[in-house]
């Protein structure tokens, strides 16, 4: 088992929510902390760490992202290594993605290139967002790269494949909650009360509507309902209930539309059960937009060099708050092939750690060969 695995491992052991990352942090700077100090320098915001490999010669500053959060999931790998933090896992590989950002930085800090190299640990990707907030903070703005890239983990593509295209390769996002409140009552007597679990329901099934009806087929949209709460018991009629989603679109057209048709059928709810409703759209990712002379010269180097299979993908609708790096630097993100059955934010997510080695050689060999261009 290679260092970087073990790494990993240990890092899979901790997944911690958004802004709470404490033990993730000082797991990286204990690793950076034993680096030679007089190649690096070294600074923390709230939960994140910015790192600066110096160059040789710097002419600009090339950036990674790495980010840390972990998912409230119940773990169920294989895994000898599993969370030790109960109810929460590394289930959208940030395990692997901080792995590779230490492997990269440690072969640059041991094989200095001319560039400035600087690599971000950003907390809570999953939510509420820590990449703006990061962007817009001093640390950052004080070395702000010229450009920047990041990568995630694709259980569907095999180990060694790499895949990504110019323009837009995720989309814009808004989390979705709606609070329902009616009149609670006893199980036996309905018609005395609202019952906000049949509400509920309604909803739910009206929501799926807005995708197939509302939204102009050739643009792309998703509505999930993730979560619904609501009730005490099993006798009690329910006074209230939640519902916890998310609302993906290709276009920001399709995202105010999207909103537009949730608030109407939610007014329709209200009416038609007489109760009372709030929406609360939470944080919002705009897209990801791949830089198309940055990305097409990475996707050209790629194939000059055979350092990996390459496959220019289609978008998927995944967010990523990286898209935020990328509407105030040029740059791009790509999915890195990790080969396992089951998919990002599923309990049983094994990315294969083979993927961590070839990310680590595949952006040694492109960074050095970017800080060779003029
Ligand atoms: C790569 C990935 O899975 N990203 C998350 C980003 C979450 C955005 C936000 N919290 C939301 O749920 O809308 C994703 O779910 O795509």
């Amino acid at each position: 088992m290679s260092t970087y695995a073990e790494i990993r491992r240990a890092l899979h052991r901790i997944p911690e929510p958004g802004f709470q990352e404490f033990k993730t942090q000082a797991f990286l700077l204990d690793y950076l902390q034993k680096l030679p100090a007089e190649r690096l320098d070294i600074k923390t915001w709230r939960t994140g760490i910015l790192v600066k490999v110096k160059g040789t010669n710097p002419k600009r500053r090339i950036g990674y992202r790495a980010d840390m959060d972990g998912l409230p999931i119940t773990e169920e790998t294989s895994y000898a290594f599993r969370s030790e933090h109960e109810g929460y896992m590394h289930a959208c590989g940030h395990d692997v993605h901080m792995t590779i950002g230490l492997g990269v930085l440690t072969h640059f800090v041991n094989h200095q290139v001319a560039d400035d190299l600087i690599f971000l640990f950003q907390p809570a990707e999953e939510g509420p967002g820590g990449a703006q907030p990061m962007l817009e903070s001093d640390e950052f703005q004080a070395w702000k790269p010229d450009m920047i890239f990041a990568l995630h983990i694709a259980p569907e593509y095999p180990v060694g494949t790499i895949a990504l295209r110019p323009g837009i390769l995720f989309a814009n996002t808004s989390e979705l909650f709606i609070d329902l409140k009616g009149k609670g009552g006893h199980a036996a007597f309905p018609h005395t009360a609202n019952d906000m679990v049949v509400a509920a329901a309604h909803l739910t099934t009206q929501l799926q509507s807005i995708v197939a009806r509302n939204v102009n087929p050739l643009d792309s949209a998703v509505v999930t309902i993730g979560k619904i709460t609501g009730g005490t018991r099993q006798n009690i009629i329910a006074e209230s209930a939640r519902l916890e989603g998310t609302i993906r679109t290709m276009s920001l057209d399709s995202m105010k539309q999207v909103k537009s048709r949730i608030e109407a059928l939610v007014a329709g709810i209200e009416a038609g059960f007489e109760c009372e409703a709030q929406i609360d759209y939470g944080s919002n990712y705009c897209q990801v937009f791949n830089d198309e002379a940055l990305t097409l010269e990475f996707m050209n180097w790629v194939r000059d060099t055979g350092a990996v299979n390459l496959i220019e993908c289609p978008p998927a609708m995944t967010g990523e708050d990286f898209g935020y790096f990328l509407e105030a630097i040029p740059g791009f993100l790509f999915w890195l092939g990790a080969d396992t059955p089951y998919g990002l934010h599923h309990a049983k997510l094994e990315p294969s750690e083979q993927a961590i080695d070839v990310a680590i050689g595949l952006l040694s060999k492109y960074l050095t060969w970017k800080s060779e261009q003029a």
